[in-house]
């Protein structure tokens, strides 16, 4: 990652109401998040932490409510979004069939490429040095998981929306994650996240609750 700084930008989530199928998941959740922004989106197993991630990433439409960027409907901004999104799923989302070098240089591509030694810079930097070579389907979930992970050390987009990044991560690895949603706070970008985990160490993290709609709370 080079030190600049990002140019300023927003993402504003106003009234968001969503429904999948039958079921009414976010019922007027309101987020606002610019530059230097971490944001933790918590509540219980099931009440829709995914799905307004995927929302706000835009990946799922919203049933009322109004989501912006920079201002605008996202709607109408989706590829200037889209340019500065990195959005990363619950799921690793590697291939198993590919190995670990291959998975990244594959996953980069989405963003424009990126030269061999800085994709194995960054293999190393997240703990898989000597697995570079190694199919994917021969690692373990959280080694895995670093490989998509490693995306964080190469991309330059500002805004990330990462759906349990520190799921299988060991104690070492939590720290070194919250270290660099640290730094990237630091350079002006933005992290949305859901996690279980506490994120002891992120002082200026912002915690937003989805509360469960009042139809699911006798559930
Ligand atoms: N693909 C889907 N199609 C329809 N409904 C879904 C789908 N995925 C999830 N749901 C429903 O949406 C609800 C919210 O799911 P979501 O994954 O957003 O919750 P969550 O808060 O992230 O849960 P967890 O903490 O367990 O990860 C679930 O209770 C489920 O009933």
């Amino acid at each position: 990652m080079t030190a600049t700084s990002y140019a300023p930008f927003s993402l504003t989530a106003e009234a968001l109401v969503c429904q999948r199928h039958t079921q009414r998941l976010l019922q007027g959740v309101n987020l606002s998040v610019g530059n230097g922004d971490l944001v933790q989106v918590v509540g219980p197993n099931g009440v829709g932490k995914t799905t307004l991630l995927r929302v706000l990433a835009g990946l799922l439409p919203h049933d009322e409510g109004q989501l912006c960027w920079q201002g605008e409907p996202l709607s109408q901004q989706r590829l200037a979004f889209n340019q500065h999104l990195l959005f990363l799923g619950h799921l690793s989302g590697v291939k198993h069939e590919l190995t670990a070098l291959e998975n990244l240089d594959w996953l980069m591509q989405l963003e424009g490429g990126c030269d061999e030694p800085r994709l194995v810079e960054a293999l190393q930097r997240v703990g898989l040095a000597g697995y570079e070579d190694h199919l994917c389907q021969q690692l373990s979930a959280g080694q895995q998981r670093r490989v998509a992970l490693a995306r964080l050390l190469l991309t330059e987009r500002p805004l990330w929306i990462l759906d349990e990044p520190l799921t299988a991560i060991d104690q070492a690895g939590v720290q070194a994650l919250e270290q660099l949603f640290q730094l990237h706070a630091a350079r002006g970008g933005a992290v949305i996240l859901t996690s279980h985990h506490a994120l002891q160490s992120l002082t200026s993290l912002r915690q937003v609750e989805i509360m469960p709609p009042e139809d699911m709370l006798d559930v």
